[in-house]
């Protein structure tokens, strides 16, 4: 099974090894959606839906929401978010029922990145 959660941050950037509009700085209201893969435990969850929502705003977001994304990552591509957020994420999810599976980072409603943790 895999159990998905959604969040929303607004950040802002500018990518410093890049030609062409996105090297100004500018924001984003990034979309990033978690997702689990796991069977249920006692309580007949993989992850309980609160504890993930504190946990990804409290330890991840905090950081970001309202923040230069460049203060934390030297070139802040959707890709580059992603595996930072991953990074970080992949050690306070793990249970014995229950992994990170995938996360996405959506930069606009049409860009965005995938990934799997390789
Ligand atoms: N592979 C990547 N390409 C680009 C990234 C990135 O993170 N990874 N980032 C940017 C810029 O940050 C830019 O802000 C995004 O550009 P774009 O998708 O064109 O944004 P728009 O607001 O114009 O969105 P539309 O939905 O296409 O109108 C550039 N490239
Ligand atoms: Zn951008």
């Amino acid at each position: 099974m895999i159990l998905i959660k959604e969040f929303e941050f607004d950040a802002a950037h500018n990518l410093v090894h890049y030609k062409g509009k996105c090297e100004r700085l500018h924001g984003h209201t990034y979309k990033l959606v978690v997702k689990l893969e796991g069977t249920k435990d006692k309580e007949d969850m993989i992850f309980d839906f609160v504890e993930l929502k504190h946990l990804v705003n409290e330890k991840i977001l905090y950081e970001f929401d309202h923040g230069y994304l460049n203060d934390f990552i030297e070139q802040p591509s959707a890709e580059n978010i992603a595996e930072y957020i991953w990074n970080k994420l992949e050690p306070m999810v793990k249970r014995d029922n229950c992994r990170l599976y995938e996360i996405e980072v959506w930069e606009t409603k049409t860009s965005g990145i995938v990934y799997r943790g390789e």
